[in-house]
């Protein structure tokens, strides 16, 4: 065995059989995966699938039924404070100050982690790029500003995971664009493993790295963002006239389903011989076509093909 490889392949987190009763309910059934070094885990699933719990349970918030969960090799079970030391999380709000600048938050944060000096507190600062505003008191920052700042706070420590439990909720596009790049910036620059949940599929299809979907606790499936979205293959997209008609004449006389219509498009998931023949029908029911192109599926299309259109929010 190649120990040098094996050292580079370990994962900053591995779940084993990871199972969560309340009761008799089964919450989180049998879940196994790994997060590395590096990459932007993105953890998907509709609502009261488990993702959550399954957060709570890796930073140590809440008891697994069975199985376990390894941070850097230590075991959460039995190594909880080496496991944890690895971990900075966002998981409920951040707890801030408000009366305090932000600057002052940190501090007094700092204090109880012993080995974090000055130099470090500047670093998170200039990383999460709050230098300009951070001597100001954070009941005057926006809900990004106070974001960055329970950023720069779960990173005090230098933790080799970054675990946040929908970090985009309440941002604005702005505000989730600057999240991406810093959190691109962690792993590329700084090797960190960061694990995101979230229901907004669009921003993690550019978020995340791979992605793991969980639905009733199970895992569909854990894949790169690429092949996820690859595997759905094309959709053809028609601008025309009136989606709903369009979509009433395609069910009508093709028997074929829509994906989705808007006031002027539909869009189909269709073979390739097909599309001349779904527009030669619409032509003929009078439908007006302005465009035809190919789209790739997005991953949201996937997520509702494979957890079975339900649960999106
Ligand atoms: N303390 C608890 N006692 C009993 N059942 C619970 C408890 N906490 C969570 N559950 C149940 O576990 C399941 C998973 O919940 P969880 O909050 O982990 O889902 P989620 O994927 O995070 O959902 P959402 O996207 O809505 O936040 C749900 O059916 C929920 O009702």
């Amino acid at each position: 065995m190649n120990s040098k490889v094996e050292a580079e392949k370990k994962p900053a987190v591995k779940l084993e059989h990871v199972t969560k009763k309340f009761g008799s309910k089964t919450v989180i059934d049998d879940l196994s995966f790994e997060i590395y070094g590096g990459e932007v885990f993105g953890f998907l699933g509709p609502n009261g699938a488990g993702k959550t719990t399954t957060i709570r349970m890796v930073v140590g918030l809440m008891r697994m039924t069975k199985g376990n969960i390894f941070i850097q090799g230590h075991s959460v079970k039995s190594e909880f404070k080496q496991a944890l030391r690895q971990v900075g999380a966002i998981v409920e709000n951040p707890e801030m100050y408000k009366f305090l600048t932000g600057y002052q938050n940190l501090i007094h944060y700092a204090r109880m982690i012993p080995g974090i000096d000055k130099k470090r507190i500047d670093e998170v600062v200039e990383l999460v790029d709050l230098k300009e505003r951070i001597n100001e008191k954070v009941k005057r920052y926006s809900l990004g500003m106070r974001q960055r700042l329970g950023l720069a706070q779960a990173l005090l420590h230098r933790p080799s995971v970054l675990i946040l439990d929908e970090p985009t909720n309440g941002l604005d596009p702005q505000g989730i664009r600057d999240l991406r790049n810093y959190l691109h910036d962690l792993t590329r620059k700084e090797g960190v493993a960061v694990i995101v949940s979230s229901h907004l599929l669009s921003e993690m299809q550019l978020m995340c790295d791979r992605i793991g979907i969980i639905q009733k606790g199970k895992l569909l499936g854990v894949e790169t963002v690429n092949e996820f979205v690859q595997e759905g293959g094309e959709k053809v997209r028609l601008t025309v006239d009136d989606g709903a008609m369009a979509a009433r004449v395609v069910k009508e006389k093709l028997a074929i389903e829509t994906e989705s219509i808007e006031p002027q498009a539909i869009e189909l998931a269709i073979d390739h011989e097909k599309i001349p023949v779904v527009i030669d029908t619409l032509v003929m029911s009078q439908v007006k076509i302005y465009g035809a192109v190919s789209v790739t599926k997005s991953l949201e299309d996937r997520f509702l093909e494979v957890t079975g259109g339900k649960g999106l929010v």
